[in-house]
């Protein structure tokens, strides 16, 4: 908790912050921001474990709000110093339309902007996306990039194009004069595929394990490497990026951070095997057991039936055009920006990140016994 030596005089809010990633920022704020006053935790769900840090030296407020709505979001923000805009529609798999998307990912993020201007908040921390770059629509490999390495960045999913668009605005809000004649200062982070405790994703992908008696079956060759970073790493850029706003203004206003840490670079299912693996699941086989052809081809079968099931039922399994591209294409970074920009160091290694997931892992499976 916070060191009480330090004045306590900020306000933060985090939306999303019931979210895998905001649950981890709120947490991470609370362990290591000493300034803080008051934590306002915005989401359009509130999660039960949001009582136990209200008994802490720091005032925790939660609101139940809407980013699509201007006013709640004006008025969750008012006297905030910084806001950390988690909050977004993380949907690959075709259960949102994507009018829905680009209303809670685009008309979201323009009304965190416009909250900021109104209420006078100067700082804003928007959580991007590696999708904002690619892999794009060509399948073009991003083979350990950074943040100034030359890529096509062209998408048609509606995720990855609200993604880039929120981005693209909350960049531009640099400069802005917020109420009080002061500039807004704002930067986006970029992360890869996120993993760590409470990922969604990972728990879906061991059930199916389980389901397939303990199985599952490579589908995408070893050597297409997918960048993963993990959850606390990412939450702690946040805290940092937040902390450091002010002083280096100059310096990161208007930049993007790609998200890294120590994670190997491995193929998506090598990846998850570090941590199903200790879980007991196995990777059958070296190589794909299907041809790739053949994939596309239940992919394209999977979205058609998504298509043709919607009037009576939402079908959206993990295979579908948009994943397998997004799965069989390289895309991996290798970059420093962060640390020169303001200090950025990983705060868990590989083999701490890794352990932690295994442990909740192997937690969940007990308690679900
Ligand atoms: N999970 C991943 O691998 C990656 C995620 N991101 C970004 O990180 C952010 C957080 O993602 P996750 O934690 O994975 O997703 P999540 O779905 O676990 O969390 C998103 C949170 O936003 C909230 N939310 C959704 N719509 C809202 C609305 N209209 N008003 C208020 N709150 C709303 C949800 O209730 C949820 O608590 C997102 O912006 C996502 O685009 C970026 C890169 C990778
Ligand atoms: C059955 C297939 C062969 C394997 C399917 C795996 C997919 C479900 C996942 C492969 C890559 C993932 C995405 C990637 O890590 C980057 C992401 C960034 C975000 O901002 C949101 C999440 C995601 C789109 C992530 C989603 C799952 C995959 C598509």
């Amino acid at each position: 908790m916070a060191d009480s030596a330090q004045a306590q005089t900020l306000v933060y809010l985090v939306t999303g912050g019931c979210g895998f990633l905001g649950e981890h920022v709120v947490r991470m704020l609370l362990q290591q921001e000493p300034r803080l006053r008051e934590l306002r935790i915005f989401d359009l769900h509130l999660g039960p474990w949001l009582e136990e840090l209200k008994t802490g030296p720091v005032q925790v407020t939660t609101i139940q709000g809407d980013v699509t709505q201007a006013q709640e979001v004006a008025a969750a923000m008012t006297g905030a110093h910084v806001v950390i805009h988690t909050a977004g529609l993380v949907d690959v798999f075709g259960r949102a339309s994507p009018e829905t998307i680009h209303e809670v990912n685009v008309q979201g993020t323009k009304n965190v902007i416009e909250a900021c201007v109104q209420t006078g908040t100067r700082f804003l921390v928007y959580t991007s996306s590696m999708e904002v770059v690619g892999p794009n629509v060509k399948g073009h490999p991003f083979y350990r990039g950074n943040e100034d390495t030359p890529y096509e960045a062209v998408h048609r999913h509606p995720y990855p194009c609200s993604k880039a668009l929120a981005e693209q605005l909350v960049l531009e809000a640099n400069g802005r004069k917020v109420r009080g004649g002061l500039p807004l200062v704002t930067c986006a982070l970029r992360p890869t595929g996120i993993y760590g405790e409470g990922h969604q994703i990972m728990r879906d992908i061991y059930n199916q394990g389980l389901r397939l008696g303990g199985r599952l079956f490579r589908a995408i060759p070893a050597s297409v490497e997918h960048g993963r970073v993990y959850v606390g790493n990412v939450a702690w850029m946040h805290v940092l990026v937040a902390r450091e706003l002010e002083q280096r203004a100059a310096v990161m206003g208007g930049q993007v951070y790609f998200c890294y840490d120590k994670s190997p670079y491995k193929s998506y299912e090598d990846f998850n095997m570090e941590f199903l693996g200790p879980c007991g699941l196995r990777l059958v086989g070296t190589r794909p057991l299907l041809p790739y052809w053949l994939l596309m081809l239940l992919a394209a079968l999977n979205a058609l039936l998504q298509w043709l099931l919607r009037p009576l039922l939402l079908y959206a399994p993990l295979l579908n055009p948009y994943t397998l591209a997004m799965a069989n294409t390289t895309f991996t970074v290798s970059t420093n920006k962060a640390q020169r920009h303001f200090g950025y160091k990983p705060l868990f290694s590989w083999e701490e990140s890794r352990t932690r997931t295994i442990r909740w892992m192997q937690a969940m499976d007990s308690s679900a016994q």
